[in-house]
């Protein structure tokens, strides 16, 4: 090929398409599409990176193509699929091309990196040549054309391999090892030299004879596993018989403690729903299941056992958890039942750590990919089944450009691989339920718990009633009580602090002031190990006030209720009770999740309080009182799916309890008693509530009736904000039909971020051929110019709305 189509990483509106460089002669068969290389772009000198998308023979253009610079990659580090994937994500998410590529790669790959060829057959004469003696080879910049032709080569016939190093060296692992540059005759005829004077040379000289093709062996291992002391290779060293070399070591993530168990004989329900999809898993057909399991009715045992199903068929798995970190059990029972051939992809991976995995994966060696949203790129191939737990989560969502949901990117995925979509959830998603109803996708329910365990006996607390209204804290008598028993019990309690935002603000009592962020329209938050106030959006920080800056009064505290209040009344009110607390503050450290969870696991503690992030997931057999403190936080959001979210979260938090042998109880403060999202989520009643809000959508011409477009604005000027917002709408009343719905412009709920103020169009819409279109159309007009200064985000199908 001699015409390459390339992506540039120039991420503005012009230069969102291929442009066309010609291949240099030398890099001929070198060149292949899925390559990142570096190409001259505009006028001056100026070099940047694209990838390559397309090679062909021929060009349309008249004029003498610029040819490529300089190849980065000596390997595809996108496949075909990841190419194809980046079209349509780019289209669905009205975001740049070379935004969507750059997001499929691990972050090392966007950060500084040394790339390296490692030897794969150490007796293939070239690649001895290549190596000269060394573990592995950099490649630099200064590689000559044969050079890379060379590598190319040994690389496409699996002599070589190449590996990509983060340049931080805190991150890499170098250990010693040992190689040798004597061929094996010439080993032997050392062994016979010695004649068996020097027993430990020999022995050393054995083991090299031996193992030749599996050099270099590390040090360490050398010592711990063959027997062999240092001294003697040191011995041998001098005796020109081995040389140490450094290599650099995989290393495997930490936190995760691989949970051994055995598959367990299924239920009826269970047999049912693997039954079912290991069907699909046989016709290799594209279809979505969503399984409807209430929660502790054992959805973790059907995706583990459907896992196996795949693998049995010699195909791969990839599973989506919301964010590991806080659903540890279920990575370590997929580790623990799959052991080496699972991957972890997650947040709290090191960018080495996450590049190792997704190597491990990209060769073939993983079977099983675990991670969250952005798993779902994964390099797996021949995929025979993907998993999406809790599909209900908004974290699948992406909240910066390109705004994908990795439960559209894993649908597109199983038509590519011609495999089946598993969505599980005690509470699905409005638009996956109301799929299933429509038979889009296959509905599994399991109404059951486990051992025929009941559902935990829910009651709801008025904290309108006198009785409540009075108290000092925020524990009612019946929540008090109720923690009483459970410690006399020595059982364990969850308490749940529903907080949304930031609430630990400072007011004035005298003036009403409150203390807020400069540069945002929030107040601060105070952070205790801090010491100081802090803004959440920006990060801006300032000292303590200890007199109101508006009117002096002395009278200035803090107000709201923080996790660490709640802590404090729960020391107060039971002085022996352990407990642990999990929240944005705990959790800063990396692995702190685990930690807090493996502690309260292992009944080191009495009580788990947190915010949201102990809701889900949890399979702890001693917990038998769930509290929430404030049930109603979430029911006040400016968003239409607020009943939603409120009923998914007291449902889950609820599921916590009484999952083993005792029965659970669960105590819900409330000031809305009556609302349907809370009554529904105390029987844990999925389908009531789901009839009721589906009606509620239809009415109000919402998701999933309606499809939605979130459209923001953004600029230093509020004034000029405003009028580009209603240019904006006007543009969209244009080309719209009359049965879309626009609600807007109106301020977001926090206007201002950063000295920027953002307001807000909403698209509703059943069918607007025009809308995509014109969008993109709105985007060049008025992106281009990035001296215009403001900024226009869409967000098709956003999560939040506020
Ligand atoms: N067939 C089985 N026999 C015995 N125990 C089982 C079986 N299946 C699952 N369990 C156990 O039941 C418990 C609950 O299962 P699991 O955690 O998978 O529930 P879940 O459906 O994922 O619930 P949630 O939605 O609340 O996370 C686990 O401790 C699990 O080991
Ligand atoms: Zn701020």
């Amino acid at each position: 090929m001699t015409v390459a189509e390339i992506i540039v990483d120039v991420p503005t509106m012009q230069t969102n398409r291929p442009f066309e460089y010609s291949i240099p002669e030398a890099l001929n068969d070198v060149v292949v599409p899925g390559m990142r290389v570096e190409v001259p772009f505009g006028r001056g000198k100026r070099k940047i990176q694209g990838f390559v998308m397309k090679t062909k023979d021929q060009s349309d253009f008249k004029g003498k193509l610029k040819p490529i610079s300089r190849v980065i990659d000596l390997k595809p580090v996108l496949s075909n699929e990841m190419l194809q994937l980046s079209y349509w994500l780019a289209d669905k998410t009205y975001s740049f091309q070379i935004s969507c590529l750059q997001t499929m790669l691990p972050s090392v790959m966007r950060a500084k990196y040394k790339q390296y060829a490692i030897p794969l057959d150490k007796t293939d004469p070239e690649v001895l040549n290549l190596f000269q003696g060394q573990a592995t080879f950099e490649i630099t910049n200064s590689l000559t054309d044969s050079q890379i032709r060379l590598i190319n080569r040994l690389r496409k016939n699996e002599k070589i391999d190449l590996r990509y190093v983060v340049e931080n060296k805190a991150q890499q692992i170098k250990r010693q090892a040992v190689m040798t540059d004597l061929n094996i005759i010439q080993l032997h005829e050392a062994k016979n030299e010695l004649r068996g004077n020097a027993k430990s040379q020999v022995k050393l000289l054995d083991f090299l004879i031996q193992h030749l093709n599996d050099l270099p062996v590390e040090m360490s291992e050398l010592q711990k596993n063959f027997g062999i002391a240092r001294s003697a290779i040191k011995t041998a060293e001098k005796n020109k018989l081995l040389k140490i070399v450094e290599v650099t070591k995989l290393r495997k993530p930490e936190g995760i403690n691989p949970e051994k168990t055995t598959k367990l004989e299924l239920t009826d329900e269970q047999q049912v729903a693997v039954d079912q999809i290991g069907q699909a898993i046989s016709r290799e057909q594209p279809e979505t299941f969503l399984i409807e399991g209430v929660t502790g009715s054992g959805k973790t045992e059907v995706y583990l056992q459907t896992i196996e199903k795949a693998l049995q068929q010699d195909k791969t798995a990839l599973m989506l958890v919301p964010e590991i970190s806080l659903t540890p059990q279920m990575v370590n029972r997929v580790v623990g039942r799959f052991g080496n051939q699972v991957a972890v992809l997650h947040s709290g991976l090191s960018s080495g750590e996450r590049y190792d995995e997704w190597t491990r994966i990209e060769n073939g060696d993983v079977k099983v990919v675990v991670g969250a949203r952005s798993a779902v790129f994964a390099p797996l191939q021949r995929i025979g089944l993907i998993i999406i737990d809790e599909e209900h989560e908004a974290s699948y969502k992406q909240d910066d450009n390109p705004r994908y949901n990795a439960r559209d990117v894993a649908l597109w995925r199983s038509k590519v691989n011609h495999c089946p979509v598993v969505l599980g959830s005690a509470t699905p998603s409005l638009e996956s339920r109301a799929r299933a109803e429509k038979g889009v996708y296959h509905l599994i329910r399991m109404k059951k718990r486990i051992n025929n365990q009941n559902l935990p006996h829910v009651q709801i607390v008025d904290m309108r009633d006198a009785e409540n209204s009075s108290i000092k804290g925020d524990f009612s008598p019946v929540l008090k009580n109720n923690l009483q028993a459970t410690l006399e019990n020595h059982d364990q309690a969850i308490i749940l602090l529903n907080r949304r935002g930031y609430s630990s603000f400072m007011m004035c009592r005298e003036c009403g002031f409150v203390l807020k962020c400069p540069n945002c329209d929030v107040s601060l938050t105070y952070h205790k190990d801090l010491g100081k106030m802090k803004c959440h959006y920006c990060g801006h920080e300032e000292p303590v006030p200890n007199s109101c800056p508006n009117c002096r009064s002395k009278k200035i505290g803090f107000y709201g209720t923080g996790t660490q209040n709640i802590e404090q009344q729960l020391n107060d009110l039971f002085p022996e009770a352990r407990v642990l607390r999990m929240d944005v503050d705990t959790t800063r450290r990396k692995g702190a999740h685990a930690k807090i969870l493996q502690k309260f696991g292992s009944h080191q503690a009495d009580i788990l309080l947190g915010t949201q992030m102990i809701a889900k997931g949890l399979d702890f057999p001693d917990v038998t009182l769930v509290g929430v403190i404030n049930a109603d936080t979430t029911l006040s959001l400016a968003d239409f799916r607020a009943s939603e979210r409120t009923f998914q979260l007291l449902t889950q938090v609820s599921g916590r309890a009484g999952r083993a042998k005792k029965t659970g109880r669960v105590v819900i403060q409330t000031f809305n008693p009556d609302h349907y999202a809370i009554k529904d989520a105390a029987k844990q009643d999925y389908e009531t509530f789901f009839k009721q809000e589906m009606y509620l959508r239809h009415q109000s011409n919402y998701t999933p009736y309606y499809f939605t477009t979130l459209i923001s604005v953004a600029n230093k000027d509020e004034g000029q904000t405003l009028k580009q917002s209603y240019w904006l709408k006007k543009q969209l009343q244009t080309a719209l039909s009359k049965d879309a719905i626009l609600l807007g412009p109106s301020p977001t709920m926090i206007s201002r971020k950063q000295n920027k103020y953002y307001y807000q169009i909403i698209v509703k819409y059943k069918h607007e051929p025009k809308l995509h279109d014109k969008l993109l159309e709105i985007l060049n007009e008025t992106q281009a110019d990035a001296k215009k200064g403001f900024t226009i985000a869409i967000d098709n199908e956003p999560q939040h709305i506020d």
